[in-house]
């Protein structure tokens, strides 16, 4: 069910303008600095705030004047804010129980969530004996066994620790990917949720947007200093191989495979512009272990302290950044149209997973 939203909101000082379209079966991840408004828009769209005008429709049907329980939304935040007195599967049996269905219906609902999210063990545990992981486990399981047409995501990995946030965005992905009919909205500041989960990305600054596009896009070619800080990485797509990435048209990009990644799932490699080193074409390998491709000088960019050379070229170095010294720049004699190779370390190359939508 697709989402459109236009919500206007002024809190003290505040004023929020935004607009948007969630398509049906696809996940909008909304980025933006402290304060920007994200969770206000969470909030209009819950029906936790009330804006001062509002156009939400989920498949053409109005939310904006409905009170928050009938609007069929389902919220999953940084903290699983589980009913502590209650056991695993009666939290999660809560969400269908509150739209009517049944004790024993609810319970089985629950108990099949529960095993989709790997936690059909502690069914019966109360949520005081679950690791911060295995409670934000419950937690999605509850968010989605009430079956909502509207999934809201705050900051879900945001609580939990780095060895447990890669195995729950492997989850989130997996179910998210799963149901075509609904409409899913990510807040987040890390790029990394946004390129597992999120198949477009509005930045917000001040209540305003100020850009939106394909996530990999928007975070590969960056237009404000915000979305520059947290993400202005080289994105190459391709399908996660044992040792880094396979591209569609057949390029190995050696790298190290983040927990998340799985063999033959889409995937994303990922490195930082300074990774990139730049050669004359007639150079031959510059030695190993590097991934190295033949493509062309697009543009020179100043960058701070650096010029950041953008790629042209068939095959996966087209559209990459490289930073270099202006020195180095002047010695290599680079200007848009000269061709060159690129050498990045398998190292310095991360292979994280991608959205299953895109
Ligand atoms: N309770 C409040 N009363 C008045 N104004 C508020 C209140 N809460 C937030 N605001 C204003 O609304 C703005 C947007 O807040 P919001 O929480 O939506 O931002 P956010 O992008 O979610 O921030 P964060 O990343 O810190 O959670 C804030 O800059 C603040 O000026």
């Amino acid at each position: 069910m697709s989402l459109h939203a236009e919500i206007e909101l002024t809190r003290g000082t505040f004023e929020l303008s935004v607009a948007f379209d969630v398509p049906a079966g696809s996940v909008l991840a909304i980025l933006g600095p402290n304060g920007s408004g994200k969770s206000s828009i969470l909030g209009c769209l819950a029906g936790l705030f009330r804006p001062d005008r509002a156009v939400i429709t989920l498949a053409g049907r109005g939310l904006h004047d409905l009170p928050a329980h009938d609007r069929a939304v389902g919220l999953l935040s940084q903290d699983p804010l589980l009913f502590p007195h209650l056991s695993v599967v009666d939290n999660v049996a809560f969400a269908p129980r509150s739209k009517g269905t049944g004790r024993a219906e609810s319970r089985a609902i629950a108990r099949r969530w529960l095993a989709e999210v790997d936690a059909a063990g502690f069914a019966r545990h109360r949520p005081g004996e679950l690791s911060g992981g295995q409670a934000q486990r419950v937690a999605v399981a509850r968010a989605l066994a009430g079956d909502p047409d509207l999934l809201l995501l705050d900051e879900p990995l945001a609580a939990l620790d780095v060895d447990a946030a890669p195995a729950i965005r492997g989850l989130l992905r997996r179910v998210l990917a799963a149901e075509p009919r609904r409409a899913t909205v990510l807040v987040t500041h890390d790029p990394l949720d946004a390129l597992a989960l999120a198949d477009h990305v509005v930045v917000l600054a001040g209540g305003r947007v100020v850009e939106r596009g394909p996530t990999r896009e928007v975070l590969a070619a960056p237009r404000t200093a915000f979305t520059a800080r947290i993400a202005g990485l080289n994105l190459v797509p391709g399908i996660a191989v044992d040792d880094g990435l396979r591209t569609a048209d057949g390029g190995l990009v050696s790298g190290i495979r983040s927990p998340g990644a799985v063999t033959g799932e889409p995937a994303v490699a990922v490195f930082e512009p300074s990774a990139v080193s730049v050669y004359p074409a007639e150079d031959g390998h510059p030695g190993s272990p590097r991934n190295t491709i033949a493509a062309v000088v697009g543009a020179l960019e100043p960058h701070g302290p650096v010029i950041r050379v953008r790629a042209a070229g068939t095959g996966w170095a087209d559209g990459l950044s490289a930073d270099l010294t202006p020195a180095a720049v002047a010695d290599l004699r680079l200007e848009p149209g000269v061709p060159v190779r690129l050498a990045i370390k398998a190292t310095a190359v991360t292979v994280h997973p991608a959205s299953l939508h895109a």
